[in-house]
């Protein structure tokens, strides 16, 4: 192990302004650190990492549990505010960086890498804002001897475990309320992209974080990285993921009764009414289908369009997604990165296979490409698909839109809802009582009417059904990282 920070001939450090953003080292117990054992990012392409054991995450706990009371104890909720927002303002001056080590690592266009770096900045500023605003309550008591009063404490040591394809937002949603609670926390983050995570905490030491509050432990070793679901000093787990692992981790976390968060797969319905604006139907189509090539949680998984409209419906979106252009995500005339390895490719092929051999129609696009280095996928869309078919119960997570058609409300929303997921669910309708009666009668967490944008920091973000539990960003996140203390006051008058 070492305490050095110092970057070296890394190829990729010369594309960036700050070349100290990119790190090759876990962060433990306040220094930077490396291992023997280490793993490729990219194959070798991007870098390497050190492959944290089992010893390294305890290690890291350790030192997280005993920084947690010290920082919560010497600091006010506006104290935490201060640092956040320090933090947050250090991403966004360096949004070029960040964005740059994240299209390298996850290949999203950089457009959208600048755009989910902002995103990121926007949940620490929100909770820094939100640490100001923990407030507790008083009871009326049942009583005549006692008063009753809540407070708010942070729940302790928070293991977070995240994905890769928002490699930074998936950190800061979890992070920035942990922080502002007054948690320390232990982040094992994606082995597809790491170094994003390890730009982030650099700015936050910089921003006055105190070093041991936040330790990073990436690993390869994900038998090594239940660690953060099992051991006794983590209070809990937040995990964003796919929904095995995460109902896997949620029955390890349950040996020790730990707080369980979980952001989990969707299988988003994509309701277009007859009665809609189907130019904003397709513009919202396209964005929450193709946005990170079809790589999000809340990504439209089953587009239902009404008989009448779907003609016109499949024409745009058609046209639009022609328009669209794949290759390497820092050309800034791509709209489409790679996907993030051949398994995905794979998936997203046997998907249209499937339909087209069950009998849907191609409209465009259906093989993978190979124009540029990276896992390529056309982005392509399929009509005539039918609930035989594989993608109407299996999140593609890939740049397929599958048309279904239907004739009644009554049927679409039973349609929509015959899911085991219930993350997010879209429809388009110009009528005010239907948009009233079908955002109700979705099962899902959340969703956008007449849009394809539901995501801010300002929204409540989570699913129900198998798409996990608890409430990310809004006002709601922070109650996710904190314990309610109630207080009884006995009344010292005979
Ligand atoms: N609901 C949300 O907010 C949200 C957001 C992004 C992605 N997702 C979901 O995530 C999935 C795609 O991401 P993925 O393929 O990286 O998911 P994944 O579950 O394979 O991995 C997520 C994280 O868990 C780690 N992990 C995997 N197996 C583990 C194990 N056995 N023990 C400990 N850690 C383990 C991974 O290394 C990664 O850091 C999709 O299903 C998507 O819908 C959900
Ligand atoms: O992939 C899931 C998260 C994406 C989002 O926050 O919009």
């Amino acid at each position: 192990m070492t305490d050095s920070t110092e970057n070296y001939h890394n190829p990729i450090v010369n594309k960036l302004r700050d070349a100290g953003l990119f790190i090759e080292k876990a962060f433990v117990d306040g220094q930077w650190t490396t291992k023997d054992t280490q793993f490729d990012v990219l194959g070798t392409v991007l870098g390497r990492m050190p492959s944290l054991d089992r010893d390294d995450f305890q290690a890291a706990i350790r030192s997280a549990s005993a920084a947690q009371p010290k920082f919560f104890e010497s600091t006010t909720g506006a104290a935490r505010g201060a640092l956040l927002r320090k933090w947050s303002d250090l991403i966004l001056t360096n949004v070029d960086d960040i964005a740059t080590i994240m299209s390298l690592e996850n290949g999203k266009t950089i457009g959208e890498a600048k755009g989910e770096t902002a995103y990121a900045a926007s949940f620490i500023s929100w909770f820094a804002e939100e640490a100001t605003r923990s407030y507790g309550t008083t009871i009326p008591s049942s009583s005549p001897d006692t008063t009753l009063l809540t407070i708010r404490e942070p729940v302790g040591v928070c293991g977070i475990i995240t994905p890769w394809n928002f490699p930074a937002a998936m950190i800061t949603r979890k992070v920035g309320p942990a922080i502002a609670a007054g948690c320390s926390v232990v982040i094992k983050p994606p082995s597809e992209t790491p170094f994003t995570c390890m730009a982030l905490v650099k700015l936050a030491l910089e921003a006055g974080i105190p070093p041991q509050l936040i330790q990073v432990c990436p690993t390869k070793d994900r038998a090594a990285a239940t660690e953060l679901a099992t051991n006794p000093l983590v209070n809990k787990i937040s995990f964003t993921g796919s929904t095995g692992v995460g109902k896997m981790l949620a029955k390890l976390a349950a040996g020790t009764l730990k707080k369980v968060s979980l952001e989990l797969g969707g299988n988003a319905p994509f309701i277009v009414f007859d009665d809609a604006n189907l130019d904003i139907a397709a513009e919202g189509a396209m964005f929450c289908k193709f946005r990170c090539s079809g790589q999000t949680c809340v990504c439209a998984n089953r587009l239902y369009v009404q008989k009448s409209a779907v003609k016109s419906f499949t024409e745009k979106l058609v046209q639009k997604v022609a328009a669209l252009k794949m290759g390497a995500g820092l050309d800034p005339s791509t709209t489409q990165g790679p996907l993030v390895n051949k398994a995905a490719v794979e998936k997203a092929q046997s998907h249209v296979d499937d339909a087209l051999k069950k009998g849907a129609k191609l409209e465009i696009g259906g093989k993978p490409r190979q124009d540029s280095p990276g896992y390529f996928f056309e982005p392509t869309v399929v009509s005539g698909v039918t609930t035989e078919m594989v993608v109407s119960k299996d999140e593609t997570f890939g740049p397929l839109a599958p048309i279904f058609v239907f004739e009644t409300e009554d049927e679409v929303v039973r349609l929509a809802n015959d899911t085991e997921f219930g993350l997010a669910g879209y429809f388009f309708s110009c009528d005010v009582g239907r948009a009233w009666r079908v955002a109700q009668r979705l099962q899902v967490g959340m969703v956008g009417v007449n849009t394809g944008k539901i995501s801010a920091a300002e929204a409540p973000f989570g699913g129900v059904k198998e798409s996990g539990y608890g409430k990310e960003g809004s006002l709601y996140g922070l109650a996710d990282y904190q314990n309610i203390k109630s207080i009884t006051f006995g009344n010292l008058q005979q």
